[in-house]
């Protein structure tokens, strides 16, 4: 195409933080360009867990695109430097008398398309902030399949989706659009898969932090920036990262309010989850109302999350009516043991049964039988036995934060 008063924008690939525009042009472009009769070659991949395939335009592809009867195309553009280095850019070429509507309309349509593209083709995104790693997120847990009390799940998600339904409201009153979880409960419980199940519900990404491997603020603001709208922030672990203050770095408390700081002026909605496996560890100003707006305990495994796990594992729908369930059930309410725990039980075949990968088969009475067994000889170990309360519990941390 050629332009008498061409002007092109330079669109490059950044991470630190991430080229907005950049990225969803990745997205949005592979969908325009199929039905392009100028279409040369476009990269085709798929994962095996993915539903559909993914779209990639190729160095060097022009797409030809028309926003409000103005002509425009897109080139995009890899070079690859003797220093092993990689440029990667989109060049974006129209009239010149029509940048002000390509910088103020088409380039936030682009972006909008480019969410609604994701929302529909379900890809997620996991990145590890510090390191800029990013790989696509297919952690299978959903809300069907976590085992926790259904009372609480079903809590989570109106929480959920009231959270992502109040933009208005945010806006209204002024504060971050954003919502803070605590998850806390011994390890095998449940807290990366519920991480996972709110990711999938949302069709949010993930964005991993490490506290300890942050030195100064200015490399936490860089990290935090580059995170994106409709996204999770997960700091895992944090009773081990609370001492920070010591060589005058960040403390979590300051870290909270300089996430209010950083996304009050912009944005979309953000989710950050916190987990811990020692909320007593934890310094009481955290846990102070408005600081984090959920607390979600993590339990050991009670009767109705193994009716889930059964369920899910073994395809039992009416365990109830099981002659073992009633001193499973029993057992449990007895004993600590963990959702993990219980897993890796019903993954294991009996020990003296031959492996056959093509033997899908469940016995549900061997399994069951296996499961009573093994949560017996924990109620016999003793020191396991449930000291603390065994039901999840959810607490909101005061009412302050929300409060219309
Ligand atoms: N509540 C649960 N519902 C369903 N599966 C669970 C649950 N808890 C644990 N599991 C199973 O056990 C595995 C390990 O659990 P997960 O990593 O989610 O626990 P965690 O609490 O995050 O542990 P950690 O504190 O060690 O990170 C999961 O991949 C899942 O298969």
């Amino acid at each position: 195409m050629n332009y008498h008063h061409g002007l092109t924008f330079i669109i490059p690939e950044e991470s630190s933080p991430s080229n907005q525009v950049y990225d969803a042009a990745h997205l949005y472009l592979p969908t325009i360009h199929l039905i392009n009769s100028s279409t040369r070659t476009i990269r085709v991949t798929k994962t095996p867990r993915r539903e559909t395939v993914k779209l990639a335009i190729e160095s060097g592809e022009q797409v030809p695109d028309t926003f409000d009867g103005i002509d425009l195309n897109w080139l995009y553009v890899v070079e690859k430097h003797p220093s092993g280095c990689v440029d990667r850019r989109f060049e974006l070429t129209f009239q010149k008398e029509h940048k002000d509507k390509i910088m103020t309309f088409y380039l936030a349509y682009v972006v909008r398309r480019s969410e609604a593209i994701k929302q529909e083709s379900k890809i997620l995104n996991l990145r590890n902030i510090n390191t800029y790693d990013e790989v696509e997120f297919e952690h299978p847990a959903t809300f069907e399949t976590i085992a926790m009390e259904p009372s609480l799940k079903r809590k989570i998600i109106k929480d959920l989706e009231r959270f992502v339904s109040r933009r208005e409201f945010y806006k209204k009153v002024g504060k971050a659009w954003k919502r803070g979880y605590l998850l806390y409960g011994p390890p095998g419980t449940g807290k990366s898969s519920l991480i996972a199940a709110i990711a999938n519900y949302l069709k949010f990404d993930v964005f991993e932090l490490e506290l300890d491997a942050i030195d100064s603020d200015s490399e936490l603001k860089r990290a935090l920036l580059s995170t994106t709208n409709r996204s999770i922030l997960v700091i895992e672990d944090i009773d081990c990262s609370v001492n920070k203050d010591k060589e005058n770095r960040f403390t979590l408390s300051g870290l909270l309010n300089f996430m209010d700081g950083l996304w009050s002026s912009c944005g979309d909605e953000r989710i950050i989850v916190f987990t811990t496996n020692h909320k007593d560890r934890l310094d009481p100003v955290l846990l102070r109302p408005g600081r984090m707006d959920v607390h979600i305990h993590m339990s050991y495994c009670t009767p109705s999350a193994f009716r889930i796990l059964a369920s899910n594992y073994l395809g039992v729908e009416d365990l109830d009516r099981h002659p073992l369930y009633g001193e499973i059930a029993g057992l449990l309410e007895s004993t600590k043991v963990t959702p993990a725990d219980v897993c890796e039980d019903f993954l294991r075949k009996n020990d003296d049964d031959v492996v056959d990968d093509d033997d899908d088969e469940v016995d549900v009475d061997a399994a069951l039988e296996r499961v009573a067994k093994f949560l017996k000889l924990r109620k016999l170990e003793g020191a396991n036995n449930i000291d603390e309360p065994e039901t999840q519990e959810e607490e909101k941390a005061g009412n302050g934060s929300e409060s219309e």
